[in-house]
């Protein structure tokens, strides 16, 4: 099949799939609990996949945009290994996969010193902020600033009206500060860590933004655009294996085994994941690409119902597991 027509038929099955999966969006709900997420359309589905040639495949609402949320605690784990060295951060944050909520508290306490488990849930996210180099969240802040302009070429813009809201109603999140703080595992004040945090989480994209960090870590933190690598590779392997055992929260078993992709999600509804170049003769994506997908009505784990039933689709179908 030429590549022109093989591309006709991935984006004609792609429409077909979309169409079918916005049905499953009705099983969810958009988050609540962060009172700006509520407006969002919970019958939207979009999807965007990024080759390293640039080439671009679509459909839905992939360009509706939405917020970061925790796809952002990939990059900042990045941004903070790439300041630190993977040792010192590693020092104050684990990499075991807990099966809790992402917004737990219980296993803090429950095993001493409480050094959170990994970066992908709220606390050791949180940590994670604490450590981005600067002496204020704004210096922390623009730091991680440069680090998204880098990847996607353009300056992140901050949704101050989802920062507020959460920032106003994120108590669960302070708890979790005033824990790490006590137990020495923030390295800036509460207040300050929970600024840089929920900034990060508030940082606006679409699809195809999400789907070119996929696709820079699908080849180990080569840039393919800028013609650069931007972040060494361990620190890369290192971020994948964290989004493939702890990235989808308590569903990261189920995610690993139905879809077999490196992936993170949101509760605005994001899922950004990504498909190594990998060896499969028949593979559609020899040379690997970036997923990023939204629908924002979430399942109880919090991730989007109906773009986890289509990545399932897309892994089956195509046959793009890692395993
Ligand atoms: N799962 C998420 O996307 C959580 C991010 C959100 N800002 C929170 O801290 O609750």
């Amino acid at each position: 099949m030429t590549k022109s027509k093989w591309d006709r038929k991935r984006m004609d099955e792609l429409e077909q799939w979309v169409a079918y999966h916005r049905l499953q969006a009705s099983e969810g709900k958009c988050a609540s609990y962060i009172p700006a997420l509520r407006r969002a359309d919970p019958t939207h589905l979009g999807i965007c996949i990024i080759e390293p040639s640039g080439h671009k495949i679509t459909a839905g609402e992939w360009d509706v945009p939405f917020t970061l949320q925790s796809i952002s605690k990939v990059v900042s784990f990045i941004a903070a290994c790439c300041h630190h060295g993977i040792s010192y951060v590693l020092d104050r944050v684990d990499v075991e996969p807990t099966g809790d909520a992402f917004n737990s508290i219980i296993r803090l306490e429950m095993h001493k010193p409480g050094k959170p488990f990994n970066p992908m849930i709220n606390a050791g996210a949180i940590t994670v902020s604490s450590l981005l180099p600067g002496d204020t969240p704004k210096q922390k802040l623009d730091y991680l600033y440069a680090i998204f302009q880098k990847i996607t070429s353009s300056a992140p813009v901050v949704n101050e009206e989802v920062f507020v809201s959460e920032w106003m109603t994120s108590h669960r999140n302070r708890a979790l500060s005033h824990y790490l703080k006590d137990t020495g595992y923030l390295d800036c004040e509460v207040e300050e860590a929970l600024e840089v945090y929920l900034k990060q989480c508030s940082i606006e994209v679409n699809t195809e933004q999400i789907a070119l960090i996929g696709l820079i870590l699908a080849l180990d933190g080569y840039h393919p655009l800028r013609g650069e690598q931007i972040f060494p590779k361990q620190v890369v392997r290192l971020a994948k294996a964290l989004m493939l055992t702890c990235g989808m929260y308590d569903a990261s078993g189920k995610f690993a085994a139905y879809v077999g992709l490196p992936a993170k999600s949101g509760v605005s509804g994001g899922i950004m994941t990504l498909v190594p170049p990998i060896l499969k003769r028949e593979s559609p994506f020899p040379d690997g690409c970036g997923i990023g997908i939204f629908g924002p009505a979430i399942d109880s784990c919090g991730n989007s119902v109906a773009g986890v039933s289509l990545l399932k689709q897309i892994a089956h179908e195509w046959d793009v597991s890692i395993f």
